[in-house]
């Protein structure tokens, strides 16, 4: 064990209330919305590569141009309740919501910068009437941001020389005063997910990350942050370097997702995830493999079924609406998720062996399993391997809850579940109600043959 200052200050999960809440959010909507919506992806005529929301990386375009984008700012079709009733008909939980991306421009009048939304033809503040949307709605908030600011003049990508680390010491200090600041205009707010973290000049600052983490803990007891904030003194990030989660639950899952439960280390963890390859603030010319309503809701179950939640992108406009692919996909995740979210929300990793039909889902603090189905097998039987002394009471279609299906004992606790082939081309879900033999109420029928 290598002795540590600034390493992880937990081992093992959060137990409190605000991370309980938090781990049986299931699905959640992260909102990419700055300067980088008005080009979308686009300039003079010309596709930009990359992710929209780095166009100002791009030299086809000189920084101060972009820069001066601030002066095109006036989002006159932006509504608040419009993006949070798209959340919520989505069936989303939580939202995490760019305050400040990698180009510095800031959705709230900082005090600290005059690169905001009050020196905007807009000027009004963007993230207040999104937090009370969102709150309206009942969908908790978590703040983005990105410590790397490409406008301040004090960032540094390595501090290599004496004026380097005077500009990043004004900069950390700009950092922390904008965090402050954040956390007291927008109480409600329930976590920082933090980016833009990864340069070797953030990295050797483990000392002032670590006391900046402690201070915003205390400012805000529950405060949820990820483990992408902070490195340790030994330049490990997400990990320490006795291989211990930062923060609260394991950051790196962005844009792929865990394979088997071994991969999440017992952590809780968020999978982050653009609908097009890679393209997270607004691009006008979605190109590649757009993914489908149902490729989205499996992300979903895999996810739950692996014990995360799964937060899917939005860009908006530059004028502040939502396109119309972002809000077709949320009306079929959501109506998917009318009929399906008891196997979502509150549910966890179900410790039994993974099947080809699909993924496994497990109420939290019950003793309901869930079968998130997408491969229907031919036969018509569904395999399932229980553990020892766990018997099932009852099996039904969850949209046909009085229907029971037939469970046939096939070897020493495993399972056929037979269900006729369902029409449609939907993903649906079983239901087993489980009891342990262990204890004698109720009978268990772990002989039953069909
Ligand atoms: C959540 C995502 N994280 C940002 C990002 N920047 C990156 C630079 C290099 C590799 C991965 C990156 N992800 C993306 O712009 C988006 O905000």
């Amino acid at each position: 064990k290598i002795e540590l200052k600034h390493g992880s200050h937990r081992i093992g999960k959060r137990t409190d209330e605000v991370m309980q809440k938090w781990r049986g959010y299931g699905l959640g909507q992260f909102i990419h919305w700055g300067l980088y919506a008005i080009p979308g992806g686009e300039w003079n005529g010309k596709q930009y590569n990359g992710a929209a929301e780095w166009i100002r990386s791009w030299n086809g375009i000189p920084k101060s141009t972009y820069d001066s984008l601030i002066y095109k700012f006036n989002p006159v079709n932006f509504n608040a309740d419009e993006w949070a009733t798209t959340a919520k008909q989505m069936g989303a939980k939580y939202v995490t919501i760019t305050t400040k991306h990698h180009d510095g421009f800031c959705l709230w009048p900082s005090k600290y910068t005059s690169y905001t939304v009050a020196n905007s033809p807009w000027k009004k503040d963007i993230m207040k009437p999104l937090v009370d949307a969102y709150d309206k709605a009942g969908i908790d908030v978590i703040l983005y941001f990105s410590v790397m600011d490409w406008n301040h003049p004090g960032w540094r990508y390595d501090i290599k020389t004496k004026e380097d680390s005077v500009a990043f010491e004004g900069f950390k200090q700009f950092t922390r005063n904008q965090l402050i600041e954040l956390l007291t205009m927008y109480p409600t707010a329930k976590g920082l997910w933090f980016d833009g973290t990864w340069d070797k000049s953030w990295v050797k600052q483990a000392e002032f990350a670590d006391q900046l983490e402690t201070e915003m803990r205390k400012l805000r007891p529950g405060l949820i942050i990820g483990s992408r904030f902070r490195a340790d003194e030994k330049g490990k990030r997400h990990f320490d370097a006795n291989n211990v989660l930062m923060g609260d639950y394991e950051q790196g899952w962005e844009r792929k997702l865990p394979n088997k439960i071994e991969d999440v280390h017992g952590n809780d963890w968020d999978c982050v995830m653009t609908v097009p390859e890679n393209q997270w603030g607004y691009n006008k010319a979605w190109k590649g493999h757009i993914k489908t309503a149902n490729e989205l809701i499996e992300m979903t179950a895999k996810s739950v079924s692996l014990g995360g939640n799964f937060v899917l992108n939005f860009g908006p406009q530059g004028d502040g609406a939502i396109r119309k692919e972002e809000k077709q996909l949320a009306t079929q995740i959501g109506n998917w998720m009318k009929i399906n979210k008891e196997a979502i929300y509150n549910c966890q990793y179900a410790g039994l062996e993974k099947q080809d039909w699909g993924y496994f889902t497990k109420k939290t603090g019950g003793n309901k399993l869930y079968m998130v189905v997408f491969n229907a097998p031919v036969s018509g039987a569904y395999r399932v391997k229980l553990p020892a002394k766990m018997g099932i009471t009852k099996a039904y279609a969850l949209a046909t809850p009085t229907q029971s299906l037939s469970t046939e004992e096939i070897h020493t606790n495993e399972y056929f579940i037979h269900l006729k082939k369902q029409g449609g081309d939907q993903p649906f879900v079983i239901v087993l109600e489980t009891k342990n033999s262990s204890d004698n109420s109720g009978n268990v029928y772990d002989k039953a043959k069909t």
